[in-house]
C-alpha cells in the first residue's frame, strides 16, 4: 500500500554493541504507531535510522516501495520532531516553521502563507511573530510540529515528544497529537517509554526489548494478550504467575476473590492499597509469589478485607495467557 514503511532485517552496531538486532516491521500508511520499551532497548536508534540521522549497519528501510536506507534525511519523505524541539532562538515562530522552505528557495510570500497554514493547524496562528523564548513548553512543541509538517512528510517521527511537558499538559498534548494525526492522515511513529502514553495514542504498539521487537500489534491485543513475561510486566496491570502448567500472564482486574473450595490459588493478603476507583490487594501465594488483584471500590467495600487474612483467587481460564518466554 502507498506510503507503507518497511524495516527489513535492520541492524545497528556501535562497535561491539548491537543497538538494534535484525528487526523486521511493517508500519501501515496512515496509522499511529508507538515504539515502546525501556531505556537502552534501541527505540531511538530505530527512529533515527528511519529518519536518516543514523546509518544502518545492515538491512534496509523501504518507504512507499523505495529503498531510502542511503538517502539523506531531507530526501526520504520523513520528518523528525525532536525531544528538545530544537527551535532557532533568534528566528520568529513563523520563520522557524518556514525555515526548510527557505532552504529550498521558496519565495518569502509563499513561505509566509504556508507557515501560517501550518500554524493554523496547530492552533498557533496568533503567535507567529513571537520568538521561541516567549512561548510556553506546549506552544514550543506546537511550533516544532508545524515545522516538521511543513515539509509534507509521508511519515512523521516523534522522539519522546511529550517528555518535556508537565503531566497536565502532557495529557492535553497527547490528545492533540492524536487529533493531528487523524486530520493529516500522515503515518506517525512515536517513541516512548510510557505504557500509558502508548495505550492512549497508538493504533499499533511495537514493544522493544534488548535490541529486538518482542511483540507488535493493536494496543488492545498487546494489553489483553501479552506473549512474553517482559511485555506483560512492561505494559502493566498484569501478574506473571508460575503455575504447574507453565507461566501465565493474568490481568489483575481479571482475578476474583473466592472461598477456599473454588480457589485456583490460595494465599494471604500482604497489602491493601486504596486507589480511588479501585482497591489493589496484594497476596502471597504458593511458591512465594506475589499476586495483585484489582477490585472496584464497590466490590472491596462490599466485603472489606484485612491484611493477613487468608483468601482464595479464581479466574476464567480464557483470561490466563500462556507465555512463551
Ligand atoms: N552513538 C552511540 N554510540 C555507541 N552506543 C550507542 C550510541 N547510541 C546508542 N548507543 C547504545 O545503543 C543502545 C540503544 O540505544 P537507544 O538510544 O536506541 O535506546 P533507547 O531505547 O532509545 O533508550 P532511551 O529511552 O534511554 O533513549 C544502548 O545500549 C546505547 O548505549
Amino acid at each position: 500500500m502507498k506510503s507503507d514503511l518497511k524495516l527489513v532485517n535492520v541492524t545497528k552496531r556501535y562497535g561491539e554493541t548491537v543497538a538494534v538486532k535484525s528487526i523486521n516491521h511493517h508500519f501501515r500508511s496512515g496509522s499511529y504507531a508507538c515504539l515502546l520499551g525501556p531505556s537502552g532497548c534501541g527505540k531511538s536508534t530505530t527512529l533515527r535510522m528511519i529518519a536518516g540521522h543514523e546509518s544502518v549497519s545492515d538491512g534496509s528501510i523501504v518507504l512507499d516501495g523505495r529503498d531510502v536506507s542511503y538517502l539523506p534525511p531531507a530526501k526520504r519523505g520523513t520528518a523528525m520532531m525532536f525531544q528538545s524541539y530544537a527551535l532557532f532562538p533568534h528566528l520568529s515562530v513563523a520563520d522557524n516553521v518556514s525555515f526548510s522552505l527557505k532552504m529550498k528557495g521558496v519565495d518569502a510570500t509563499k513561505r509566509r502563507t504556508r507557515a501560517m497554514e501550518m500554524l493554523e493547524l496547530v492552533d498557533m496562528a496568533k503567535l507567529g511573530d513571537r520568538l521561541p523564548a516567549q512561548l510556553s513548553g506546549g506552544q514550543q512543541q506546537r511550533v516544532a510540529l508545524a515545522r516538521a509538517l511543513i515539509t509534507e512528510p509521508q511519515v512523521l517521527l516523534l522522539d519522546e515528544p511529550l517528555s518535556a511537558l508537565d503531566p497536565f499538559l502532557r495529557i492535553r498534548m497527547r490528545a492533540e497529537l492524536k487529533k493531528l494525526q487523524r486530520e493529516t492522515g500522515i503515518t506517525f511513529i512515536h517513541v516512548t517509554h510510557g505504557q500509558d502514553e502508548a495505550l492512549a495514542l497508538a493504533d499499533e504498539i511495537v514493544v522493544m526489548n534488548n535490541a529486538v521487537i518482542e511483540q507488535a500489534g493493536p494496543a488492545r491485543e498487546i494489553f489483553d494478550a501479552p506473549r512474553t513475561a517482559f511485555v506483560a510486566k512492561f505494559i502493566g496491570a498484569h501478574n506473571v504467575i508460575a503455575l504447574p502448567e507453565g507461566k501465565v500472564a493474568l490481568r489483575s482486574d481479571a482475578i476474583q476473590l473466592t472461598d477456599a473450595q473454588a480457589a485456583q490459588l490460595s494465599g494471604r493478603i500482604t497489602a491493601i492499597e486504596y486507589q480511588g476507583t479501585h482497591v489493589a490487594l496484594t497476596a502471597m501465594v504458593a511458591g512465594e509469589q506475589e499476586v495483585t488483584v484489582l477490585l472496584t471500590d464497590k466490590e472491596f467495600f462490599g466485603a472489606p478485607k484485612e491484611t493477613g487474612e487468608a483468601i482464595g483467587l479464581a479466574w476464567d481460564a480464557r483470561s490466563a495467557h500462556t507465555l512463551s518466554a
